[in-house]
Formats: C-alpha cells, sequence, structure tokens
C-alpha cells in the first residue's frame, strides 16, 4: 500500500492542528510541509515557527519540502524545529552532496526533489545517500495545478535506478496527485504519495485520504 502525505498547503491555517489530526486519524503517514520563499518559486508559505507548533500535537512523519534558494542556511532550524525528512531541490544547491550530508549531520532524512524540467541523472551520484526521492509533477509553487502526465516515465526511470543499487528511499511524488491521477502514479513506481486540494479541500478529508488509498492500491495489483 501506498503512503499517504496530505499537503498542509491547502488546509484551512485557522484550524491548522485540527485539520493535521482530522488526515492523521484517517490513515495518512506523512505530513507534508511544503515551504516556499518567494525567489525559487513565487510564492510565500510558512517556516519554522510552524513545523514546531505543530510538532507537540501530531505523531505523523513530517515530510518538509523546501522550495527555497540557499536551502543550507535552514537546515539546522527545520531540524531543530521536529522535521523528520527535509528535501530540498537539486535546482537550488550548486553542491547537493554536500547539502545532503548537512541534512544527515543533523539526524534528520534527505530528501532531492526535482522540478519537472530537471532530468533524473543529476541524481545519479547522491542517490545512494538518499532517504526520499521527490518527483514534482507540476512546477513548484502552488496547490491545485494540473498533473503533469508526461512525469510518470520519469517516475519509473527513477523507480529503476533505485531497484539498481537497492535503495531503501521513499519515492514520493507531488503534485496533481487526486482519485484520477494516483492509480497511475503508483504503476509507475511511486510509493509516497502527496496531495493538498484533494484532500483539504475535499468535504471530508479522511475520506479523501482513503479515496486516494484505494485508487493507488486498485492499479497496483
Ligand atoms: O509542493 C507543492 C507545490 O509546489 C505541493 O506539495 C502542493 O501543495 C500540492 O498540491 P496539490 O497539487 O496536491 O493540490
Ligand atoms: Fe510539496
Amino acid at each position: 500500500m501506498v503512503k499517504i502525505a496530505p499537503s498542509i498547503l491547502s488546509a484551512d491555517f485557522a484550524i491548522l492542528g485540527e485539520q493535521v489530526s482530522k488526515v492523521e486519524q484517517a490513515g495518512a503517514e506523512l505530513l507534508h510541509i511544503d515551504v516556499m520563499d518567494g525567489h525559487f518559486v513565487p510564492n510565500i508559505t510558512i517556516g519554522p515557527l510552524v513545523v514546531e507548533a505543530l510538532r507537540p500535537v501530531s505523531q505523523l512523519i513530517f515530510d518538509v519540502h523546501l522550495m527555497i534558494e540557499n536551502p543550507d542556511l535552514y537546515i539546522k532550524q527545520f531540524a531543530r524545529a521536529g522535521a523528520d525528512i527535509i528535501t530540498v531541490h537539486a535546482e537550488t544547491c550548486p553542491h547537493l552532496h554536500r547539502t545532503v550530508q548537512a541534512i544527515k549531520e543533523t539526524g534528520v532524512k534527505a530528501g532531492v526533489a526535482l522540478n519537472p524540467s530537471t532530468p533524473p541523472d543529476i541524481l545519479e551520484y547522491v542517490l545512494g545517500q538518499l532517504d526520499l526521492v521527490l518527483v514534482m509533477t507540476v512546477n513548484p509553487g502552488f496547490g491545485g495545478q494540473k498533473f503533469i502526465r508526461e512525469m510518470l516515465p520519469k517516475i519509473s526511470k527513477i523507480k529503476a535506478m533505485l531497484d539498481r543499487i537497492q535503495s531503501t528511499a521513499l519515492l514520493e511524488v507531488d503534485g496533481g496527485v487526486n482519485v484520477n491521477t494516483a492509480g497511475e502514479v503508483a504503476a509507475a513506481g511511486a510509493d509516497t504519495l502527496v496531495a493538498g486540494s484533494a484532500i483539504f479541500g475535499a468535504e471530508d478529508p479522511a475520506v479523501a485520504v482513503q479515496k486516494i488509498k484505494e485508487a493507488a492500491g486498485e492499479k497496483n495489483l
């Protein structure tokens, strides 16, 4: 069964704690936290303070997706705030290997994200160090965008790269994942699905978590 990582970007921030509890009780495994700086992506969202505030109210794996320039400057802050996984964009890291090491030195798991136009080859010499690879299936910056289907072969290619080195890293897909796309994404090899608008935009986020899990499981059989 795939793991579900609801993205709080689409949650109601006025009742954020309640929203997180709801998806946790519904069987989500991770909580996806989108950090945007208004530079790498054209949007500004949340910082370490929100991670710190949520930490005591949730047992979920905090999956922090940094869409920021100079991520090295903020790794320690997010680690201290309670992140379990910190994912940086390859496009923001001229010294990607060093950045991955810096994340791991804080005791937190390390992930690398790729924009839709970034080829998987960029991962080759860091792959063995990674705990998570995040394939963006929209251009990062906003929730509620349309899934880019051309990313399906890229997911499969990265799955094969991970299998070749017997990596146990999570293969996470982020952007436009919903009941209609989850099956194809899982069939392509993803094991962790981020969903924001499909969960927090639904009438009942708990039901939405279950429906996406079912949709992912069905086509994977
Ligand atoms: O990182 C991002 C967007 O940049 C995502 O995590 C979105 O929050 C996913 O939202 P949906 O496409 O599922 O609505
Ligand atoms: Fe994200």
